[in-house]
Formats: C-alpha cells, structure tokens, sequence
C-alpha cells in the first residue's frame, strides 16, 4: 500500500504524451492525437503508469433494475464492492490481482477498462501517466479487455475472426495493412498452425482451450492497445496451458512495453515468476500490494512459516482474515501520520486540473460511410455463418422451396369469387402461423449472436443499429414462410394479391348495399 503514496521515478520517455511541463494546448492536442491516431499505439514506444487512487465502488442490492420494477417499501442497503482501493501499475510489467471469490477482482478490472456508467466513474480515482481520467470512454479507448468468458463464432475460423475484428477497429487501415496485422498477432500469439481452423464450441470441436483463450486475447488487441486488461486468462486451462498463457503475456508485456493487469486464482509456482506486483483483494479492500518477496515477509512478520507444499500467495489465502486484520490497522496508522496532506497528494491535486481533453472525440471520415461499411462487414459475417450453419442454411432453403411452392399450389384450386377472397385469408393465417414456428426455430441461433453482439457493442466494435440493419437484410430471404407468401400471391397471379380481393369483396358489397337500398327506396 505505502507504495501507492510515494511519487515513483519515471522512466524519461514516460512524459513524453502528459508532460505537465506541456502547455494545457499542447498536452491536449497530444492527448486526442493519441486517442485518435490510427497507428498501433506500441510504435510510439511511450510507457504507462496507470494510477488507481482510492477507489471505492458501491451498488444498490437491486444492481440495474429500474427503479420503477423494484416495488419495496424497505430502502435497500447498498453493497460496497471495492473500499479504497489504490494501485500503480507500469508499461512492461504484469500485475495480478488476486483474491478469494466474490472479492471484487471482476468489478476492479471492468472499472479499470471503463466499462461502467458515466455517472459511477470517479474522475479523481483513475490517472493515466498522472493526469486524471474524466469518463470511461477515455479508458475504453486505451485499454483492452478480454472478459473471463470468451466471445468467439464458433463457425469462423481463427485467421476469420480476427480479421473481421481488425475490420471493425482499424477501419482507416487498408486490407493490405490489415491482413498484415492479423499475420503479425498470429505470429506473435502462435495461432499460425491453427488459421485455417474452426474456433469450434462444446459440439463441434475447434481449437484447444488454450488457443481459444489466444484468440480472445488477439481479438482485444488487434489495435495494439497500450493497457491489456484480462479477467481470469488461466481460468478453465490446465497447468502447462496456463503458464503458455501467461509465458505468452510476459513476452508481449516485454517486447512491446505493453501493460498487463489480470485477475488469477491461485497461480502455480512457476506462474508466479512472471508477475511483477501482486494485488491481494479480501472483502473489496486491499490486502497486499506488492512483490511475491514481500508478501513472503509480511507472513513470516506476522509470525507464519509458509508451508513447503505451498507458495507464498496459496497460503496467503488461507491466512486472509488475518492479513486483512493486520492491514486495516497498518492502515489507521499510515491515516494519523498522513491528517497533513503530503506533499504528493497535494500534487496531484494540481495535475489533476489539467484534464484529458479527449471527450470530443469523433470517429474520422463520415459517419454515414463508416456505418455503412460496418453494415456490410457485418453483412459478410452473417453470410458465412448461416452458409456454414448446415441446419440453417440447407434446412431454411429447403423449406422455402418445398413450403412456398407446396403453400402455393393449394391456391390453384381457389375460385376467383367471394367465396375462394375468404379461402386466401384462410391460407393466408395459415402461412402466417408458419412465420412464427420459424422464428422460433432461429431463436437460439439468434441468441447465440446476440450475446456477441452485447459484447462487441458495448466494446464499441460497431452500431448496434449497424448490426439490426444487416441482420434483417441476410435473415429476410431466409424468413420461408413470408416467401412462401410472396411466392402463394404471385401464384394467384390473376390477381395478384389478397388485398386486391379483399377490396373487391369490399366494392362488391358496397355495390350490393347500394342495389338493396335503391330497391327498398323505389
Ligand atoms: N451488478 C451487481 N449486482 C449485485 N451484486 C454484484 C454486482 N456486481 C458485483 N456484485 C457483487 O460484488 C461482489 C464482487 O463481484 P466480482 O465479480 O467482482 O467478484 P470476483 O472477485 O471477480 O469473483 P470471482 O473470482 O468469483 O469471479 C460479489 O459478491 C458480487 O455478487
């Protein structure tokens, strides 16, 4: 913890994007540059250090239910996930957060990524290379975050996904430059043996759990971001998988001044050497914030032997209660000696007024060009999926074939009178029912993009409008009943369409109103 209150030595070219010494103009016309440049951010070799300052989050019990639904005359008692949480992590190093479950290790990291509500981020509690972050946008925009559960079309192969990731987040790229970038990540991730292959799910077996988790990393830095965020990247892999993970991590950490936070559950001995700082979390408060040696000694001073079959950190776990004790009134001492704000508080008081100005932020180029573009990216996808989805593509052409004609040769024995106007709105309720059974049937296919879609969203890839667009356009000629109705009233050729009789039924009976009236008036 002391660490956090101490104003470390930065590396010289640590300044070079949020020099304090820049003019408030200069430093923002960097700042958006930085946020805006297409270029893969590692390449302006600049390190991070990203500052988290007391950092508390709580919620309400009732999460995001509106307020309107939750019907309780009791006030809810609001949970507080994170209390004070403070940490510095650097460019080329990985830091861990760790904990038991339900500590707050998720929530920490999804904070730290800006995937949170504008009006529950707390502008003073993140700094970025010093200089406060005003909105998650801002974090959104530097970091990347692979989420603990992977977010993969199990129907693309590995070199498709990325590439259909690089064409959502590096759109001023050419395909030539894209494809180069996917070349080098795979190279990088050692996903080149397994391009061409499935990524694959429970039922069709893809790619091993390992290279799963490789591509979901690739798929969050295809833009080469300076932070790399990664919730539980072991989780689910067995022992020589994980270490590759975080071998693989380390190396990119290294070669390319990356950043790396992750939250782990319970490394393996030889896991441990690649992590440079340990976060301990119990109960959402810190714990440990550190090196492995100096948790080592923390446990001896408080009187513990480690035990032979453990590492340092296992038993930490197993002591947590008593760390937790422990540093809580470390704690109250460092607060008595601090009521006189030392003087690094008091500086970053005064860098904090100096704001990154990034909220301006605007996508280069028209909106309506990059909209359309993403609409026919997401076109493409959805092409290959439901030609790959064997059930969906053969089945659903099938049925429009066999369901339309069969649909349509039923209306060659219908009359051309009133009598055959109320057998086509007979048929035609009928295909309508058909419409619904095939909603249904695309349900979970449906749902199974959907929850891409959430993620990929929320990431900022695309619009979701973008997405409802080409939806509607590649599923409409798979919707067989509504052609089966197109095909069932061009059948009915002679006229046309059940509207048509319907309004001459209509005029008929008007007609016959008025023979009746002028009878009974004569
Ligand atoms: N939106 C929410 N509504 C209610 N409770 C929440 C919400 N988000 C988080 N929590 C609670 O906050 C606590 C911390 O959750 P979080 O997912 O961050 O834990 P974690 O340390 O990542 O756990 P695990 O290791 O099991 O993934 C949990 O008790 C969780 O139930």
């Amino acid at each position: 913890m002391a660490s956090v209150f101490h104003q470390p030595a930065l590396e010289d070219d640590s300044r070079v994007l949020f020099s304090p010494s820049n003019s408030l103009e200069e430093t923002v016309s960097r700042s958006s540059s930085f946020y805006n440049s297409p270029t893969p951010y590692h390449q302006s070799k600049t390190t991070y250090k990203l500052a988290v300052t007391n950092l508390s989050y709580t919620i309400n019990h009732h999460g995001s239910i509106p307020t309107w639904l939750y019907h309780s005359k009791k006030k809810s008692k609001p949970i507080n996930i994170l209390k004070s949480v403070s940490f510095v992590a650097r460019s080329s190093e990985i830091h861990a957060i760790v904990g038991p479950s339900g500590t707050g290790k998720s929530t920490l990291l999804r904070i730290i990524s800006g995937r949170l509500r504008d009006r529950d981020f707390d502008a003073k509690s993140v700094s970025l290379n010093d200089f406060s972050i005003n909105s998650p946008a801002q974090l959104r925009k530097i970091c990347g975050f692979v989420a603990q559960e992977d977010n993969l079309l199990p129907l693309l192969t590995v070199k498709e996904t990325l590439m259909f990731s690089a064409k959502f987040r590096l759109k001023e790229m050419s395909a030539k430059e894209k494809e180069d970038r996917v070349e080098t990540l795979m190279q990088e991730l050692g996903l080149f043996h397994v391009a061409d292959s499935f990524v694959g799910d429970e039922e069709n077996r893809g790619i091993s759990g390992g290279e799963r988790k490789r591509v979901s990393i690739g798929v969050d830095m295809i833009h080469d971001p300076p932070i790399l965020l990664l919730d539980e990247p072991t989780s689910g892999l067995d022992s020589s998988s994980a270490l590759q993970v975080i071998e693989l991590l380390s190396s990119m950490a290294k070669s390319k001044r990356r950043m790396i936070v992750l939250s782990i559950h319970q490394p393996s001995y030889r896991i441990l050497q690649y992590i440079s700082n340990f976060l301990i979390l119990s109960n959402g408060s810190v714990v440990h914030n550190g090196s492995i040696e100096a948790l080592e000694e923390t446990i001896e001073k408080l009187g513990f032997k480690i035990p032979t079959q453990l590492n340092a950190l296992e038993f930490s776990m197993e002591i947590i209660r008593i760390l937790e004790e422990s540093n809580s009134s470390n704690l109250s001492e460092m607060e008595e000696k601090e009521k006189d704000p030392s003087p690094f508080l008091m500086w970053q008081v005064e860098i904090s007024e100096v704001r990154l100005q990034n909220d301006n932020y605007k996508q280069s180029g028209s909106c309506f060009y990059w909209s359309l573009f993403e609409i026919m990216v997401l076109c493409e996808r959805f092409w290959k999926i439901i030609y790959r989805t064997k059930q969906l593509f053969l089945a659903r052409t099938m049925q429009a074939l066999v369901g339309g004609f069969g649909l349509g040769s039923v209306y060659m024995k219908v009359n051309n009178d009133e009598g055959g106007v109320a057998e086509r709105l007979g048929l035609f309720a009928f295909s309508l029912s058909f419409l619904l059974s095939s909603t249904v049937e695309a349900l979970p296919i449906y749902l199974q993009e959907r929850r891409v879609l959430m993620k990929e969203a929320s990431r900022g890839a695309y619009k979701t409008s973008s997405y409802m667009i080409a939806n509607s356009i590649v599923f409409l000629p798979f919707l067989y009943p509504l052609d089966s109705l197109l095909i069932n009233e061009y059948w009915s050729v002679r006229r046309w369409s059940v509207g048509s009789f319907l309004l001459e039924g209509f005029q008929k009976q008007q007609y016959e109103v008025k023979i009746i009236a002028n009878d009974s008036s004569s």
